[in-house]
């Protein structure tokens, strides 16, 4: 079959997106991957599914694919494309739209200039939610990697995310650290591993080595789990800009109990057909 698809990325961080209401498809765990291969498929980060809704409360359903074929809870970026796309499909004439995903209800808004923000629930620090085996909850960890003992914060922003501060995300060696901690033992269900170096109180830059993608040119919810650590710690401020290798985001959270707001850009590459 051909499979019709919209290309598009956020900061840099690039889907697949496919409206599974105007065609049927199920896929399976391969066709993911080829999907999301760069040299034999049309090459992205995840591969984002657009669904009818299964409840009254909510408008679409947002399904998520990283790169190796997994399911996964959560993505931030891709939730403004979601947002970008099914209006710019006309799926919808709303401005603010609910979309029920894995890790629960997101609002999104239509900004202008293609920006959309979105509520992005609650983080969540209980060790056995993020999933992360540790004693206690605490501010933060420490990690035997490689020999090395590293500082972190853990929280799940619907998916899991450790954080490590660094002096310059330039001289991080974020390729080899970041397999290491996606895949440790700690980390039952792995972990996007973000690398957060702070310019100032409201600024800080970042790379994230994502879970089941590799190194990516921005994480919405890496940036969303680094400010709140940020904030949790004390180093930063209640609005924040991160910079990513490709683009920027703005994060909002005022505290405990409190939604994290991501505000940032979308853009939509191309669209074509694909033999699957
Ligand atoms: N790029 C995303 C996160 C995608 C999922 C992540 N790799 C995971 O496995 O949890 C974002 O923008 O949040």
């Amino acid at each position: 079959m051909f499979l019709k698809f919209t290309k598009m990325h956020g900061a840099g961080n690039d889907f697949v997106v496919i409206d599974l209401i105007s065609q049927r498809f199920r896929p399976r765990a391969r066709d993911i991957r080829l999907l999301a291969d760069r040299h034999f498929g049309i090459g992205c980060d995840q591969v984002l599914l657009v669904e009818p809704p299964d409840s009254p409360d909510v408008d679409f359903r947002y399904r998520i694919f990283n790169a190796d074929g997994e399911e996964v809870e959560n993505c931030g970026n891709g939730a403004r494309c979601f947002a970008r796309f099914v209006h710019d499909q006309r799926l919808t004439n709303k401005r603010i739209i609910r979309v029920q995903t894995a890790a629960g209800v997101l609002e999104l808004r239509l900004r202008d200039q293609g920006r959309v923000e979105v509520d992005m629930g609650r983080p969540v620090f209980a060790p056995d939610a993020i999933p992360l085996r540790a004693a206690q909850q605490a501010l933060h960890y420490s990690l035997d990697v490689a020999g090395r003992q590293l500082e972190f914060g853990a929280l799940s922003m619907g998916n899991p995310h450790a954080i490590l501060r660094v002096d310059s995300v330039a001289q991080a060696d974020v390729a080899t650290l970041g397999p290491l901690i996606e895949n440790h033992p700690c980390f039952p269900a792995r972990a996007n591993a973000g690398f957060m170096e702070i310019v100032s109180g409201q600024e800080i830059r970042l790379r994230v080595f994502e879970r089941g993608a590799g190194e990516t040119l921005a994480c919405g919810t890496g940036a969303c789990a680094a400010v709140v650590y940020g904030i949790t710690r004390g180093w930063l401020r209640d609005t924040v800009t991160v910079h990513l290798p490709g683009g920027k985001l703005e994060i909002r959270w005022a505290g405990l109990e409190q939604p994290v707001i991501m505000i940032g850009p979308t853009a939509s590459v191309f669209e074509g057909s694909m033999k699957i």
